[in-house]
Formats: structure tokens, C-alpha cells, sequence
């Protein structure tokens, strides 16, 4: 990566121009603690079958690289940094403190029992979590929280969101945003990215400014975060994204991307199925995007430009389409509607990540196989697209541009 570590990996400036490097998370054992019981709470519809996904997740990166993208794992770089025994340490204070592991005697015995795994192991734990049995304390004085909690098979929660990328931060330019997520279930998330960003020399935190933090109590999650180009960024405000996140975002993205020209904030209903903007619209070549059908008439767009009501002027706007194009400054705007023009598939392929398409290069996207007819539209439409099996990795809800972070991509 030579001349990369030196001035900084980060740089993505459209959505669509090719992958260079991505960031990803191969799924774990943090899978294998989802039970029944918690699988709502923990943002699961179903327990997947952690062998056959992490088949699926091996073919997702092998698609990448076979397109000629560096494919960087998150516990790769994680493990790389919690070397140093300082940051290792601070790591595992934020660990116990993001667990709400409040008893004195229980945070040093824990404490004690972390820093003496290897850092490999600490990263293991700090995805799949720590089960009581794991860790032999019998001989210590149980706490009022011990007792009441004894049921409780974790210490440490998993967080088996992890695999899906996007969500927890989001490269804009050749700096980063480290979100602060809307659930409980993903709240570790960030912090992981955050001493990555911290400490590891590819991410050069000098030369990358950091856009949002995830200590801040707005939330805002990766997926609805869309770089259309170099002067356009695309928000979507959600069940995940607030308006007053947005409006923070902006402020630091007009104030370090200087060719940055506007935001369309794209409102849409918060509801599961549609949980973020690229969960029903993703684009997928220089003035094309798929969509799930009808969502154009249920959102709301407002055009967020440098002005001075706290540094923004927020314009409404009437029509996706012609905000698109005006905002893009492009002739004409083509919506791909999923679903192949029937009313049932196109849900049932939402439910699937049809629309979440990943782009590696203009005109060319990574799928999931099963979405048959929303895969023929994108051909039809003159889209190369890329299948790849995602039966278990699906379960999660979540498609090939919820499970990468792309770090680089070539400029168009
Ligand atoms: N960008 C995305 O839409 N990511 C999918 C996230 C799925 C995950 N189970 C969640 O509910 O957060």
C-alpha cells in the first residue's frame, strides 16, 4: 500500500466509481450466540447457519478481489492495532464500560482475564462477546447485580451485526464518519472502527478528518449514506437517521469537502423493511438507480446547501428524480424498479436486499443470486451484474452494500 499509508487510504468520491479497498467482517461466532429469546432485540428475523454464511462470505470477497479490490477484514486490523499494550488497555476500559460492567471487583476480574488473552482473542471477544462460563470468578464476592443478573448467560453482549459494514462508519471523500448507532445491538460497532481509525497507519488519522462522532447522541448509520460525487452526497433520513445528525454532518462535510456543493436529504417512512436509504434506492451507473417501486411518490427530498442559518440553507424539494438531476447537473435520471414490475415479487425481493446493490465500477454491481427478477431489470437496463449466494447471510436483513465499507475507489 506504499504510497497509500503515506497520504491516507481513505478516498471515495462517488458511489459507483471502482472498488479499490473495502472493509470487511467475515461472520464469527458472535452468530452463533443468537438464541431465539433475543433475536428481535439483536435485529435478527432468523438464526442463520454460520458455516454455510461464511461460505457465502468468502464468495462475496473472492467477487471483490477477482474485480481488483483490496479486501481489508476488520478483525484483521482490529488484532493489528491491540499490539500496544496502551491502546489495548484503553480498549478494554471502553469494552467493560460499553457493557455497563459496573461492579468493581467484577471489572478487575474481568479486566485481569482480558488482558491476558492475545489480542486476537481479545478482538474475538469483542465481537462474540464473553459468556459467564468462559471465565472461571467463583471465588469472588457476588455483587446485588450478580445475584439479580445470574441468569444472564453474558457478560459481554455479541454484536452480530458486525458483518454488515456499512452501518457503523462511512468513508466521505478522504475523511470518515463513525456513526452512532440507533440500537442497542450495534452500539459497540463504531467503537471498533474507532480505534482502527485511531491507530492503524493505513487509516492515517492526520490526513483524514473524522465527519461525525459516534459519542455524539444523534443517530446516523452508514446505509444512509450515499457519496453520489465528488459535489453530492445523498442522506437518508430514517428509522436509523435523525435530521439533526444530518444537519451535523453537513455542517463538517461543507466545511472539509471543499468541492462539496450539496446534501439531498431523501425523508423516507420508518419503517423495519426499509430501515435505511439503501435498503430501497442505490445507484448503480453514472445516472442510474434501482429502486423499490412506488417509494419515489412516499419520500420527502430537501436540498441542503452552504447558508447561513447555522451554515445551512435547507431548500424542499418536490420530486426525487428532478432534484436528481438538478443536483447531479445531468440531463436524465433512469429509476430501475425492482421487482421486475410485479407488485408481489418486488416486496419479496426487498424483504431480500434487491435494491441493495453494491457497485464495483460504473455500470457494474454485486447481487444476491435470489432476486431473479430484480437481477434480469438491472441487465435489461444494460447493468453487468455480479451474483452471489447470500441464502444464510440474508438473514440478517441486510444485502452486498450493507456488508462492505468501501475504503477507495477510483475517481471518475
Ligand atoms: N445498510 C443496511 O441496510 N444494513 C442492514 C443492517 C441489518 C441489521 N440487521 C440491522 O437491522 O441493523
Amino acid at each position: 500500500m506504499g504510497d497509500e499509508t503515506q497520504r491516507g487510504l481513505l478516498n471515495i468520491t462517488s458511489e459507483i466509481g471502482k472498488l479499490k479497498a473495502v472493509f470487511l467482517h467475515k461472520p464469527g461466532k458472535e452468530l452463533e450466540r443468537l438464541t431465539p429469546d433475543y433475536l428481535r432485540q439483536l435485529l435478527f428475523d432468523d438464526i442463520p447457519w454460520l458455516k454455510q454464511m461464511r461460505i457465502e462470505h468468502d464468495e462475496f470477497a473472492n467477487v471483490l478481489r477477482e474485480r481488483g479490490a483490496q479486501v481489508l477484514y476488520v478483525e484483521d486490523l482490529l488484532a493489528e492495532v491491540l499490539q500496544d499494550k496502551e491502546v489495548r488497555k484503553n480498549f478494554i476500559y471502553d469494552l467493560l464500560k460499553q457493557s455497563k460492567i459496573d461492579s468493581l471487583e467484577l471489572h478487575q476480574a474481568l479486566y485481569d482475564y482480558m488482558y491476558n488473552r492475545t489480542p486476537e482473542e481479545l478482538v474475538e471477544i469483542s465481537i462474540a462477546g464473553l459468556q459467564k462460563k468462559d471465565v472461571n470468578l467463583e471465588d469472588r464476592e457476588y455483587s446485588l447485580t450478580d445475584y439479580i443478573d445470574a441468569d444472564y448467560p453474558l457478560y459481554i453482549n455479541p454484536i452480530p451485526n458486525l458483518y454488515f459494514m456499512r452501518d457503523p462508519a462511512a468513508v466521505m471523500g478522504n475523511g470518515i464518519s463513525i456513526n452512532s448507532m440507533h440500537t442497542d445491538a450495534r452500539r459497540r460497532e463504531p467503537m471498533l472502527i474507532k480505534y482502527i481509525y485511531e491507530n492503524h497507519p493505513l487509516f492515517n488519522k492526520d490526513q483524514s478528518p473524522l465527519w461525525y462522532d459516534y459519542t455524539i447522541p444523534h443517530s446516523l448509520e452508514g446505509g444512509d449514506m450515499l457519496v453520489l460525487s465528488k459535489e453530492v452526497v445523498a442522506i437518508g433520513c430514517s428509522e436509523r437517521t435523525s435530521p439533526q445528525a444530518i444537519e451535523i454532518l453537513a455542517r463538517n462535510l461543507f466545511s472539509g469537502m471543499k468541492e462539496l456543493r450539496e446534501i439531498i436529504a431523501v425523508r423516507i417512512p420508518p419503517i423495519r423493511a426499509f430501515m435505511h436509504l439503501d435498503t430501497v434506492f442505490t445507484m448503480v451507473d453514472y445516472d442510474k438507480f434501482t429502486i423499490y417501486p412506488g417509494i419515489q411518490d412516499k419520500v420527502e427530498v430537501y436540498r441542503l446547501t452552504r447558508g447561513k442559518n447555522n451554515g445551512i440553507t435547507v431548500t424542499p424539494e418536490t420530486d426525487l428524480v428532478d432534484t436528481l438531476k438538478k443536483s447531479l447537473r445531468i440531463p436524465s435520471v433512469k429509476l430501475i424498479e425492482s421487482g421486475g414490475g410485479d407488485a408481489i415479487t418486488a416486496a419479496r425481493e426487498q424483504w431480500n436486499d434487491s435494491t441493495n446493490t453494491l457497485a464495483i465500477a460504473p455500470g457494474v454491481v454485486v447481487t444476491y443470486s435470489r432476486n431473479e427478477a430484480s437481477n434480469e431489470v438491472l441487465r435489461k437496463n444494460g447493468i453487468e451484474v455480479v451474483e452471489i449466494d447470500g441464502s444464510e447471510l440474508v438473514r440478517g436483513r441486510g444485502g452486498p452494500r450493507c456488508m462492505s465499507m468501501p475504503l477507495c475507489r477510483e475517481e471518475l
